[in-house]
C-alpha cells in the first residue's frame, strides 16, 4: 500500500470531472486506481460511493477522491463505512482544515460545481496537508467508537 495511491470513483454527475483529476494526479506521479464510473451514462452514486469506501475502510488504498453532481450523495453514503471519513470540499480552506482536524481519507468534489481549476487547487492542498493529530485524534477515534457502540446495542436488542 502507498500513499501515492489514488482511489477515484464518480457517478455520471462526477465523471467528466474524475476524468480531469485522474489526468492530473498522474502527472503529478501519482498511481490512480478508478473505480468507475467510466461514461456519462445515468447510474447511481452509493454503488460508487460503496467500491471506494470499502477499498479505504479495508485498508486496500488509503486516500482518494469521490465525486457527483454536488458531492454530497456520494460523500453521505462514503461516511456510512467504518473508517471512513469523507469531506465534502469547496476550496483549499475547507480541503486544508478537513486533512489538519479530520484526518479526511476521502476528498469529496461536486463535478457540476467545481470547475478543472479550482479542484486542482483544492486536491493539492488537500494532498500536502498533514493531520494535526492530538486533541483531533482523540475525536476521530469517537467517530468510530461510538458507531461500533450504537450497532453493537442494536443488534444486541434484535437478537
Ligand atoms: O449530486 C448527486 C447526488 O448528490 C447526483 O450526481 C445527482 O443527484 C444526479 O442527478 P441526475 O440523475 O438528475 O443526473
Amino acid at each position: 500500500m502507498s500513499e501515492k495511491v489514488i482511489a477515484l470513483g464518480s457517478d455520471h454527475g462526477g465523471f467528466h470531472l474524475k476524468s480531469e483529476i485522474s489526468k492530473y494526479l498522474e502527472s503529478l506521479g501519482y498511481t490512480v486506481k478508478d473505480y468507475g464510473t467510466y461514461s456519462e451514462e445515468s447510474v447511481d452514486y452509493p454503488e460508487y460511493a460503496y467500491k471506494v469506501a470499502v477499498a479505504i475502510s479495508k485498508g486496500e488504498v488509503e486516500r482518494g477522491v469521490i465525486l457527483c453532481g454536488t458531492g454530497i450523495g456520494i460523500s453521505i453514503t462514503a461516511n456510512r463505512f467504518p473508517g471512513v471519513r469523507a469531506a465534502l470540499c469547496w476550496d483549499s480552506f475547507t480541503a486544508k482544515m478537513s486533512r489538519l482536524h479530520n484526518n479526511a481519507n476521502l476528498l469529496a468534489l461536486g463535478g457540476r460545481i467545481i470547475g478543472v481549476e479550482l479542484a486542482k487547487d483544492i486536491l493539492n492542498t488537500w494532498l500536502n496537508t498533514e493531520f494535526e493529530g492530538g486533541r483531533h485524534l482523540r475525536r476521530i477515534n469517537k467517530i468510530d467508537e461510538l458507531a461500533a457502540k450504537f450497532w453493537k446495542e442494536y443488534l444486541e436488542g434484535n437478537k
